[in-house]
């Protein structure tokens, strides 16, 4: 795997968070995109090499919405860049991950993804996603 792409934090309202993040991290927003197919609403700050992606769930049925109310807000997911997504699905499957997709979905800001599911990795919510060339 390549970089972090980017940490996703789930929060109950972007119009509050946004402003809080482009206070803390001292740049703006440059992108708010919804993603459909995940029922979210993101929005994305550069921070050096890697993002932060902000998300608000669109529907109650949302990953989101139900992180919410289990968990509260927080650190939702770590995003791992892949060059090539479909061969590392199949490495991953192989070595005993739990892929939550069997082919790479829609993401945001103009990238393939898939999660893995949290009960092989220790409980933290892995994506990886690769750009679409
Ligand atoms: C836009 C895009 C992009 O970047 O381009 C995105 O990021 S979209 C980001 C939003 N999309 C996604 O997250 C899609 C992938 N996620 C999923 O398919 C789901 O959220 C699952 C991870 C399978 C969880 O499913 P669901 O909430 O229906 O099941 P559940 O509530 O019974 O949870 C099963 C177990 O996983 C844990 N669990 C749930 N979400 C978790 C998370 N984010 N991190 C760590 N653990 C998590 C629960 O606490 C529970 O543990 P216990 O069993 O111990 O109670
Ligand atoms: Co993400």
């Amino acid at each position: 795997m390549l970089n972090v792409e980017h940490i996703g934090i789930a929060v109950n309202s972007l119009e509050i968070s946004v402003p809080l993040f482009e206070k803390l991290l001292h740049t703006p927003c440059y992108k708010r995109e919804e993603v459909t197919g995940e029922a979210v609403q993101t929005a994305f700050f550069q921070q050096g090499s890697t993002k932060i992606e902000l998300l608000e769930a669109t529907r109650p049925e949302s990953p989101i919405a139900r992180f919410l109310d289990k968990k509260g807000e927080g650190i939702h997911h770590i995003a791992f860049e892949v060059a090539d997504i479909e061969a590392e699905m199949k490495r991953l499957q192989e070595e005993g991950f739990v892929l939550l997709s069997e082919t790479p979905k829609r993401g945001a800001d103009n990238k393939l993804i898939c999660f893995l599911h949290p009960k092989n990795t220790n409980g933290v919510l892995i994506e990886i996603c690769q750009e679409i060339r």
